[in-house]
Order: structure tokens, then C-alpha cells, then sequence
């Protein structure tokens, strides 16, 4: 404690004498390239049914400097996360926001790479081990000029820096998978954000889930950044220890949205005690200010002397008090120098080129699909047993009459119904998307590579899943002989699988709800089905929406006809049951029975089906790129 004192008096005499010198002087340190944020009179407000509108934030001003770290303290629930959200300009769509936030002086939107966000809940691959997860992410944001050996030295590095090189070979572990504990997670999450040393950091609760020992290490090393790369780092802290407080340069005391106290960590003490409320010897100065303000429970603060007054009471005194404090004309006077920095615009750093985010996307993306059991290896055994069982039921279909109807409806679920198992992997989408996400807003790659990279590294496993319970269906029942239409059969199964991924992955950009987005993703399909063709033939469909222009939208359409003319074209089938027997040829199968249109050829609409899947690819980066513009500031 008498170290903290001591550290304390000399950061305090600092804080008077940077004071006075500010002008003169810091604008004269300041590393050409760091970024002072201010935040001045900021209001957020929420509009609820229940309450109508709430403010969450109320006139809050403040900054944070290149070097240095700021710690948003305060009880639950009182606007940590909202003021982190604020600032790095993420707050959601139900939020609204007033007053001003500058960077370097102008307002200006972060560019990607120069800002990154750690957030409170982990969105890490749970599939690759911590190694894989940095490795990945230091080929992805450290620029192509690093060679591959230096990326794995610096991935590396900053697995052992924090602490997390017993763990280097483990699986993150996720969705049922044990694997890191909540606080190793947190910590391969900062790791990440740390590599490139971006300009300006956000942590949300970056000691959650770890011990004392692991939360000073962890803060001491980002301390350590911040300071020899000029990194501007907000914080949001629950309860740190002693140790970790006494590393903080600057302290904002959140209570209901006030500012209760915004300055340096170490004046926070003098600032509670001239008011009454004198930290106690040998107590932890943030528990002691966090009890203080804590209006959860209805308990009154003990003054001593038998003295008692409300938390309610002890928050709008200090609140009058703060407004009215020289610590308080001193933040504004910052901040008001800092608006006059106009400095420039903050620029992108060098990063992996596109070419480079493809190929590792691709790679660790493959890696992902093939760990992770309920993406495709599950679906490749139900698949086989499904197709197995169609197999059974349509064994050796034959040629006769009735085979017609037979062989319509095994195509029909083949493209349909088979295909829209593909749901089945929604879950895993999510997560996926999750991630994405959370790395493309903190500017680790493009979004076109992001999804380059999940369209090669899932065509494999589409590849396989429609090539072997397809040869066991198509064998099985005996379907048009011959290698040409095997195969267009498989590309069709191929083809609508693929499209099936792709519409399900635009539902999960839209809608990260995952039972909702099952039941939208299954509801579309059912309506585009209905429309296909089959359940009422193409002349007899209403015309209004389900003919115009449902049937002509819907894959199923094409994926219907040309698997139809597959099947019929060149085929004779006896129709043994009117007398005088007689034989039909398949091409008046496909005319009369089935009403297909013959003005082209079944290689049409395979074209047709690839070609939406180009577009709903495009569509899902387009929803993807309409996403994140909502959230730039
Ligand atoms: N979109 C929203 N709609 C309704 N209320 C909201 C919304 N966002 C935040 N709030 C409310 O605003 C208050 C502050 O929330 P915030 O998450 O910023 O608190 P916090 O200090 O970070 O809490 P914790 O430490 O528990 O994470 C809470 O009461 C929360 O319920």
C-alpha cells in the first residue's frame, strides 16, 4: 500500500504539472501517427415500449491520449459497454446518440485497421487450437512484407506474453467441446487484437474470468503497448485489484450513466475523501469507490459516527461535486485543446493483401468445416443413410409405366428435399458469421475475401456429399444409364446444395437468431418448392405470385427440368396398361406429363442453377456490405 501511495503522489504531481504545461507541451509529444479521441456533452438514449425513452449516458465528456490507458469503471448496468460502444461507433440501431466525438480533433469515421474492439463475449473458431487461432490471424492482419516465419514468431510471442503457452496446442473449445476456460479465451481474444498494434483499442471487461495473478499480467502487458506504440486504450472494468488499478493513467466513474469522476486513477482518492468518503486503510481504492455507488441494493453507506445517507444521496453529491471540481475544468480544458489537434485522417494500416486473406481464409476455413462434426460430416453420414434408404425404396425402378411417376418424385426429393438438409448446418453458420463479424468490423480482412474463402473451402465437402449418397441413390434405383447423366445428375445435387449454403447464409447475415433464422431459412425453401413444378404442375399453378414470378425465382424450377430431361430424354417406356399396348418416348414424358419446356437443353438450366449460386454469393456479400455500413460512425 505504501508503494501505491508513493506511485500515486508522484502521478499526481505529474497530473498538476502536465496540466499547466499541456499546451506547450504535449501537443509537441504527441506521436504523429497516435489518436486522441474526445467525447464532449455525449448523450445515448434508448426507446423502449416499456419505459418509452431511457438515456443511458447523460452529458458525458472526456478523451483518451495516445500512451496512456482509460478505465471505465462502475456497477453493472450503469453504461460501461454503451460509452465503449459509443466511441468506437457501435452502438445498435436502437440506440440514439447526441453530442460530439472527435478523433484527433475531426470528425471523422475510423478507417478499418486503425481501431479494434475485443468484446465482452469471445467470438473466437472453436475448432483450432490457440496456436492455429493466432497464427491465422497474424497471417491476416500483419502485411505480406513479414515473412511467414516472422508471423509465427510474433503469433507466438504474444501467445507466451500472455501466458498462454501451456495452452498453445489446445482447442479453443465451443458449442459443447470443452476446451479453454472463459479466462484463457479472453486472453487468446486480446492476444489477437494485439498484433497489430492498432492506433486505438476498446476492451470490454478485459480481466473477466481471470485470477488476480493473470489480470495484472494481462493489464500490465497491454500497459507496456500502449506505451511504447503511442496505442490509445479505453478499458471497461469490473473490479480490478490493487495492483491493476495502480497501472490505470486515467479513471471515468460511470454511476447511472453520470460521470461521477473522470481524471487521473491516482487524484480519484483525494477527489472521494475531500467529499467524506476517505478510502479505508489497506482497501482496495476501485472496491471501495465501487461500493460507494452501487445502487443495486438498498443499503445505506456507514459514514461512521453512526452517520448514514442513501447511495442515492452519496451519488448526487458526488456527481454536484464532480461538475463543480477543478478536476472537471481540467477534462474540459483538455478536451477542449484536443479539438483544436485537426489532425489528419486516420489511415488504414498495411495488412495482407487480398490474394493472401483468400488463401488463408480458405485454409482455415476448410479446417473449421472439416472439425467442426455437425458442418458437413454429420450431414455426409445422414446423407448416405437417407440416400440408402431412397435407394431401397425405388430398388431397381425398371422401365415400365409406372416407373414415370417413380422416377419423377426420386427427383423431385432429390433436389428438394435432400437438399434442404442443408439447414441442418445453420448453427454452424452462425458461429462463422459471428467471427466474421467481429474481425471484419476491427479491419483484419476484406469481406469478399471472407467469403471467396467459404465458398472454395466448402465446394469439397458439397463435392463429396452430393458424389457418393448420389452414386448410391442413382445405382440403386437404376436411373438413366450412362456417365453424361450421372454426372449432371450429381452437378444438379451439387449445384442445389450449394445454393441452399448460399441462402442460408444470407438468412444468417440478416438474421443471427439461429431458431429464427431456421424456421425463415426453411419457410423460404417450402414456398420456393411449393412453386417448383412438381406438387402443381407449371400450367396449373395460380398465376399471381406463384407462377409470376415465384416459378421462374425458385432454383427448383430449374433444378426440376433438368434433372428431368436427364432422366426421360432418350428413354421409351411400355405403357402396358391400356390395350394395344403402345410405347411412350421420354420426350413426351417431359411435354405432356410433366409440362417441361423444351425449347432448351438440360445444359441451360444446369447454367442457370450455377449461375444463381454466383448470384446469391454476390447477394450475401451485398447484405454483408449494407450490414456494416449501419455500424460506422
Ligand atoms: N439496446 C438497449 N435497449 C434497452 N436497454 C439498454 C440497451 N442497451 C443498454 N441498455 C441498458 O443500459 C444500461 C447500461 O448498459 P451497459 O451494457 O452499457 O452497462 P454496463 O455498465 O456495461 O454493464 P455490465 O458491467 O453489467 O456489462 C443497462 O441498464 C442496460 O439494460
Amino acid at each position: 500500500m505504501a508503494s501505491s501511495v508513493a506511485h500515486c503522489e508522484e502521478k499526481n504531481t505529474k497530473f498538476e504539472t502536465c496540466g499547466s504545461s499541456f499546451d506547450s507541451e504535449t501537443l509537441d509529444l504527441v506521436p504523429c501517427n497516435g489518436v486522441y479521441l474526445t467525447w464532449k456533452d455525449l448523450w445515448v438514449t434508448v426507446s423502449t415500449r416499456k419505459d418509452g425513452t431511457k438515456s443511458i449516458l447523460e452529458g458525458l465528456t472526456g478523451y483518451a491520449c495516445p500512451g496512456e490507458v482509460l478505465a471505465i469503471m462502475g456497477p453493472s448496468g450503469c453504461g460501461k459497454s454503451t460509452l465503449l460502444d459509443a466511441l468506437a461507433g457501435r452502438l445498435n440501431s436502437r440506440t440514439r446518440q447526441k453530442g460530439e466525438i472527435l478523433i484527433n480533433g475531426r470528425k471523422q469515421n475510423l478507417a478499418y485497421g486503425t481501431s479494434a474492439y475485443v468484446t465482452q463475449n469471445d467470438t473466437l473458431i472453436w475448432t483450432l487450437t490457440v496456436r492455429e487461432a493466432v497464427y491465422y490471424s497474424a497471417q491476416l492482419q500483419l502485411p505480406t512484407t513479414i515473412s511467414q516465419t516472422e508471423k509465427r514468431e510474433i503469433a507466438e510471442r504474444s501467445i507466451r506474453e500472455m501466458g498462454l503457452h501451456d495452452s498453445i496446442d489446445t482447442t479453443i473449445g465451443g458449442l459443447g467441446c470443452k476446451g479453454l476456460s472463459s479466462g484463457q479465451k479472453r486472453r487468446v481474444s486480446i492476444c489477437i487484437e494485439l498484433l497489430r498494434r492498432p492506433k486505438l483499442l476498446f476492451l470490454d471487461e478485459p480481466t473477466s474470468g481471470l485470477d488476480s495473478a493473470a489480470s495484472y499480467f494481462v493489464m500490465n502487458r497491454i500497459v507496456k503497448l500502449s506505451r511504447d506504440h503511442g496505442m490509445t486504450i479505453i478499458a471497461s472494468i469490473h473490479q480490478p485489484i490493487s495492483e491493476v488499478f495502480e497501472l490505470l493513467h486515467n479513471l471515468c466513474l460511470l454511476s447511472e450513466g453520470r460521470t461521477i469522476y473522470f481524471g487521473p486513477s491516482c487524484a480519484a482518492n483525494r477527489f472521494f475523501a475531500v467529499n467524506g468518503f476517505t478510502c479505508p486503510a489497506l482497501q482496495n481504492p476501485a472496491d471501495h469507490y465501487l461500493r460507494m455507488i452501487n445502487t443495486d441494493f438498498d443499503e445505506d453507506i456507514d459514514l461512521g459516527s453512526g452517520r448514514k445517507m442513501t447511495t442515492e444521496e452519496v451519488i448526487n453529491l458526488l456527481v454536484r461535486s464532480y461538475r463543480s471540481s477543478g478536476i472537471c475544468e481540467e477534462t474540459e480544458r483538455r478536451v477542449a485543446e484536443l479539438h483544436k489537434l485537426e489532425g489528419g485522417q486516420s489511415e488504414k494500416g498495411n495488412q495482407a493483401n487480398i490474394a493472401t486473406q483468400c488463401l488463408v481464409l480458405t485454409e482455415r476455413s476448410f479446417i473449421n468445416m472439416y472439425r467442426d462434426q455437425g458442418y458437413y460430416r454429420l450431414r455426409l453420414g445422414i446423407y448416405i443413410a437417407l440416400c440408402l434408404s431412397l435407394g431401397t425404396v425405388f430398388y431397381n425402378v425398371g422401365s415400365s409405366y409406372n416407373s414415370i411417376h417413380a422416377r419423377g418424385s426420386l427427383l423431385m426429393f432429390v433436389a428438394s428435399l435432400l437438399t434442404i438438409m442443408a439447414i441442418g448446418g445453420f448453427p454452424s453458420f452462425v458461429e462463422d458469421l459471428k467471427v466474421f463479424r467481429c474481425e471484419r468490423l476491427n479491419g483484419h480482412y476484406d469481406a469478399a475475401a471472407f467469403v471467396v474463402g467459404n465458398t472454395i473451402s466448402s465446394t469439397p465437402f458439397l463435392l463429396l456429399i452430393s458424389t457418393i449418397p448420389g452414386a448410391i441413390t442413382y445405382y440403386l434405383v437404376g436411373l438413366h444409364p450412362g456417365y453424361i447423366q450421372f454426372s449432371y445428375f450429381i452437378l444438379v445435387l451439387f449445384a442445389c446444395m450449394m445454393l441452399v449454403e448460399s441462402l442460408m447464409m444470407i438468412v444468417a447475415s440478416i438474421m443471427p437468431n439461429f431458431l429464427m433464422g431456421l424456421i425463415v431459412g426453411a419457410g423460404i425453401q417450402g414456398i420456393m418448392m411449393l412453386s417448383g413444378g412438381f406438387f402443381q404442375l407449371p400450367n396449373d399453378l395460380p398465376k399471381l405470385f406463384w407462377k409470376y414470378p415465384l416459378y421462374y425465382i425458385a432454383f427448383h424450377k430449374y433444378a426440376y427440368q433438368g434433372l428431368y430431361k436427364n432422366e426421360f430424354e432418350g428413354l421409351r417406356f411400355p405403357n402396358d396398361q391400356l390395350e394395344g399396348a403402345f410405347t411412350i418416348d421420354g420426350e413426351t414424358i417431359l411435354r405432356d406429363i410433366w409440362q417441361v419446356e423444351m425449347g432448351y437443353s438440360k445444359w441451360v438450366d444446369l447454367a442457370v442453377l450455377f449461375g444463381m449460386v454466383v448470384f446469391y454469393r454476390l447477394l450475401f456479400l451485398a447484405t454483408v456490405k449494407i450490414g456494416e455500413n449501419r455500424v460506422k460512425r
